[in-house]
């Protein structure tokens, strides 16, 4: 259950590996998404909103594809397959300028000075996941891994817990026991995925699984939300704690080592 209420010291934990989100979480990319988005749909007359970006986010590229084309009503006059090279055109330009969302590069410099495992589990495929990154290399090489998704393992983006499962696999010693990851995301598909991804596998879950609270509820991997403030709140149920801010993060409340001068 959501708890956006100020986190009290060493309630939850203790978590020993972290796995980030990238997009929207470490870095400010989806506003990207949405001005492209926006221009191609200003062509039909239609206006992009929130509410279609919510379902849109966090999954692997040809899935919000086919979403965007269908749910907007233009699939006759555009397939998802060439609104995603219209698209691509833009994003190219676009991602190299990539910049840290606020309070990312403390939190991951933390957790790695004190030797916390990190990861990173994303939809996003290895030529995006370059451009992305140009001008984070040395952030993003404190990672233990880097899960992507057009990886060979992750048959199936958001919601699917595959790109999670296989972050979690791949830290030394893995699989790391669900109860002790912590994920960070900010779409409501990555918290679906993360909190299923200690207990179910993809078969078993299948195509048709829309996840309740009610079902979730007893598998207990932990995920911390950050959405943007347009998200709906009603997407924030599933997550264990919503913030506005990495830099609300607080380690110990999940049993994680303090930041250096604050009490914990
Ligand atoms: O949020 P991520 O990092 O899983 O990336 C997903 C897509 O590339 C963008 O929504
Ligand atoms: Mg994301």
């Amino acid at each position: 259950m959501a708890n956006p209420s100020a986190p009290v010291s060493g309630e939850k934990g203790p978590i020993t590996h972290v796995i980030f989100d990238m997009d929207g979480l470490l870095l400010d990319t989806e506003k990207f998404y949405t001005e492209v988005q926006e221009i191609i749909l200003a062509r039909y007359n239609k206006a992009f909103d929130w509410s279609l970006k919510a379902k849109m986010m966090g999954k692997k590229a040809i899935e919000s594809a086919r979403i965007f084309v269908e749910e907007t009503g233009i699939s006759d006059s555009l397939s998802a397959e060439d609104f995603l090279v219209e698209r691509e055109a833009m994003l190219q330009n676009l991602f190299p300028t990539s910049d840290l969302m606020p309070g990312a590069s403390r939190l991951i410099r933390h957790l790695h000075a004190k030797g916390i495992p990190i990861a990173v589990a994303t939809g996003s495929h290895k030529r995006h996941f370059g451009l992305k990154t140009q001008r984070h290399g040395e952030l993003f090489s404190l990672m233990h891994h880097i899960v992507l998704g057009d990886d060979p393992e992750v048959k199936k983006g958001k919601p699917s817990p595959d790109v999670f499962l296989a972050a979690a696999r791949r830290f030394e010693g893995g699989p790391v026991d669900p109860l002790k990851i912590l994920v960070f995301e900010d779409a409501p598909a990555g918290v679906l995925a993360a909190k299923t991804a200690g207990i179910y596998d993809t078969e078993l879950i299948g195509s048709t699984w829309m996840s309740t609270s009610a079902i979730i509820q007893p598998y207990q991997r932990s995920a911390v939300m950050v959405p943007d403030p347009r998200l709906d709140s009603s997407h924030h149920e599933t997550a264990d704690q919503v913030l506005s801010s990495l830099l609300d993060f607080n380690p110990s409340y999940w049993g994680l080592p303090p930041f250096e001068g604050v009490e914990s």
